[in-house]
């Protein structure tokens, strides 16, 4: 049971370190305990939740709704939604952080019903609801993932009979397009069908969820075998499973395919979920997902052919996750584009090289890949954080076009229409 218990002294010595940049241990931290209060704790079924505090030295610690949440002073003050140091129309601190002494410890706390008070040195009061806290402390934000996703091999995906979008239920309700996103957030890929079968049906489609990403290929891009560019893409080879443009700093985020002939055979594209894959490598030897976390490297882009010259460097792990709460929201991978190492030391190179086997193995499992071919109709959402694709080789004359799409963009559209991402 916490109690509380005023300390005199510490606001005695708080006073006189204000304004210092020596932050001195108290004697003893000042508790407090209430009584349980009836509130209900959104998502589950009516419960009675207990809240308790406690004032440490140096963070002020809480448990409410299940949670033991630690705050750090200068967080409470500058997070304060008070009209003066928080605008709430714009949605922007108006407050200057700099401002706060990083010493700063709360005068006063007291609680009513669930809205917590905190009473500065100066006067200030800064009023904090309880749920807010939970939703946004640390401690959290560490229990929760920032975009839910069903991880796919082929067997999950088929199983799942995601419906493809109608081309105009797509174009002409929100319904139509919630519903093609929320299926795209969750597996990472996404069709349209019943799409006129030109690049500018397809750049109407892409306008529809977000903005194109123009980039050394164009806005939007239409390609055939041609060898025009100075990438392999623009053969008729087969290629291996990858994610394109591994060799910007930011990789595009998404990737439209509409493939608007094909006279010929071979050709289909090849689908595999990245994130399924490292979460094999997850579980069956987690050193290696970590050094694949952890070890940046290059990857590149030269090209000098006709009046195209581009030389590109991205750096980053292959695999890219937050650090609070371990998830998954990026893999760069492509053989094909990888950059000379030398951002490694000869002994981690060699753990890295089994690390990336191992994940490699995991991506080359045939039950992990989903074959479709591409018709003129059809489009394919990728998402290119995520989703690796390659192709069968094949013959005859082939035309795809698509773009890239910023992902800020699409996450953006996906929000405002509720959906979580
Ligand atoms: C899609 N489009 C044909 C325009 C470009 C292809 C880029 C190919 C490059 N090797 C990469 O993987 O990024
Ligand atoms: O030709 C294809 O199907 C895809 C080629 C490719 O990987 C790309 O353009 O990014
Ligand atoms: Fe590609």
């Amino acid at each position: 049971m916490w109690y509380h218990r005023l300390s005199h002294l510490q606001s005695r010595l708080h006073d006189l370190l204000k304004g210092g940049v020596i932050c001195q241990a108290l004697p003893q931290p000042t508790f407090k305990s209430l009584l349980p209060l009836a509130v209900r704790w959104h998502h589950t079924a009516s419960k009675f939740l207990t809240c308790a505090w406690q004032q440490h030295e140096d963070h002020f610690e809480l448990k409410y709704a299940n949670t033991v949440m630690r705050f750090d002073y200068v967080w409470l003050r500058d997070h304060c939604r008070s009209a003066s140091c928080y605008n709430s129309k714009t949605h922007q601190r108006s407050l200057d952080t700099a401002s706060v002494d990083l010493c700063i410890k709360p005068k006063t706390i007291h609680l009513d019903k669930t809205t917590l008070f905190f009473t500065w040195s100066d006067g200030h009061v800064t009023k904090y609801d309880l749920n807010w806290l939970v939703k946004n402390s640390y401690e959290g934000q560490k229990q929760k993932v920032i975009q839910p996703r069903i991880l796919w091999n082929a067997e999950i995906y088929q199983q799942a009979q995601v419906p493809s979008a109608d081309c105009q239920s797509f174009l002409e309700t929100k319904e139509g397009l919630k519903k093609f996103l929320q299926n795209f957030l969750l597996y990472g890929i996404a069709f349209v069908e019943n799409v006129p079968p030109t690049q500018e049906h397809t750049e109407k489609l892409a306008e529809r969820i977000s903005l194109i990403r123009e980039t050394i290929y164009g806005r939007m891009w239409y390609f055939t075998s041609d060898s025009s560019r100075g990438d392999t893409a623009y053969t008729k080879l087969a290629l291996d499973r990858h994610t394109d443009t591994t060799y910007f700093q930011e990789p595009c985020g998404i990737q439209v395919f509409h493939c608007l002939k094909h006279e010929g055979t071979g050709g289909r594209t090849l689908l595999v979920d990245g994130f399924y894959a490292a979460q094999q490598v997850l579980q069956k030897a987690p050193e290696e997902f970590e050094l694949l976390s952890r070890v940046p490297l290059k990857h590149e882009y030269i090209e000098d052919v006709g009046e195209c010259h581009n030389h590109m460097i991205g750096v980053g792990p292959v695999l890219n996750i937050y650090p609070w709460n371990k998830e998954l929201y990026l893999i760069r991978y492509n053989n094909y584009d990888r950059a000379v190492i030398n951002t490694i030391p000869y002994d981690v190179v060699h753990r890295w090289y089994t690390a990336h086997r191992t994940l490699t193995m995991e991506l080359r499992r045939p039950e992990n890949e989903f074959w479709v071919k591409l018709k003129p109709g059809r489009v394919l959402f990728i998402d290119n954080w995520r989703v690796l694709h390659g192709r069968e080789c094949f013959t005859g004359y082939r035309q795809l076009c698509g773009c890239y799409l910023t992902r800020d963009d699409v996450l953006n559209t996906a929000r405002l229409l509720g959906l979580q991402a």
